[in-house]
């Protein structure tokens, strides 16, 4: 569990976010003027019904979509009407993401796929190899495993490298969707192990699941359900043992009926 210190700074804050969606001329309001903070240090996780628009407000926090009103202020800056390219550029140097997909190119290295990521943003080659090497042996994966194609990791192994990816550019904030969905139980365990890690080294993380034990890493949960954070538990960063924290997290859940 964490042993990163306590801190109020909001490094994300949204101001009455708000996200329609239409189809074929019906409307759907996903995201109903939202305010909320997600603070520096905290590994919050996001939880609810499926449908209820956990991946939209991750989206939105990180600047991947735009609200439809309302902002999302970064950092204390407004970016919910920056230009695309300008979007995108915050996004490279400010956010992390890891996918429930990998999404690594199979064409290159597993190396290759972090360094293309590290030199979008840096022009030092030597130093983005660095960091990256460190993050690969702090991933637990070998010099051997980063020169292989992508296609050549097993599920986990790929989760991990695209964390590293996720984390190769510093990010203030680490963004998760479903990261273990695809794996097994033991490979799930030490992705989590993983995120738990980086957030000790006080990595903020905005982690989305369904997944009750995966959402016990987090210190935070918010439980999202009709575009209203229905309900939001503070799961703190001591470590009474997993099992309990998964028994609060449980009866949280319950009352709220998931
Ligand atoms: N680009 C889009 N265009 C139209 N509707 C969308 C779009 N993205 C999401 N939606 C709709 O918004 C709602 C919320 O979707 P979202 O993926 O955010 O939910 P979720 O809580 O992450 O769901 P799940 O747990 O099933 O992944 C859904 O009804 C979905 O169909």
């Amino acid at each position: 569990m964490s042993n990163a210190p306590e801190s109020s700074r909001r490094v994300i804050s949204t101001h009455s976010l708000s996200k329609t969606f239409s189809h074929t001329g019906t409307q759907q309001n996903v995201l109903d003027r939202l305010d909320l903070d997600i603070r520096e240090g905290d590994f919050t996780v996001i939880m609810g019904p499926s449908g209820a628009g956990k991946s939209t407000l991750l989206y939105a926090l990180s600047g991947m979509d735009r609200p439809t009103l309302g902002t999302v202020e970064f950092d204390g800056t407004d970016i919910s009407d920056y230009s695309e390219d300008r979007l995108a550029r915050f996004r490279r140097s400010h956010c992390g993401f890891v996918f429930q997909q990998v999404y690594l190119l199979d064409a290159m290295s597993v190396m290759d796929n972090v360094m293309a990521v590290g030199l979008l943003v840096s022009h030092d080659r030597g130093g983005v190899r660095r960091r990256a090497e460190e993050l690969f042996e702090m991933v637990g994966l070998s010099q051997a495993q980063t020169r292989k194609s992508a296609t050549m990791l097993s599920g986990g192994e790929a989760q991990r490298a695209a964390i590293v990816r996720g984390l190769i550019n510093a990010p203030d904030v680490l963004f998760a969707d479903e990261p273990t969905g695809q794996l097994n139980s033991e490979t799930s365990t030490r992705v989590l192990d993983l995120l738990s890690q980086v957030n000790a080294a006080g990595q903020t993380i905005v982690m989305v699941t369904h997944d009750v034990r995966s959402a016990a890493r987090g210190n935070r949960i918010l439980y999202l359900r009709d575009g209203h954070v229905q309900g939001e538990l503070d799961l703190g960063r001591d470590d009474p043992g997993w099992s309990h924290r998964q028994q609060r997290l449980a009866g949280f859940l319950d009352e709220l009926g998931w």
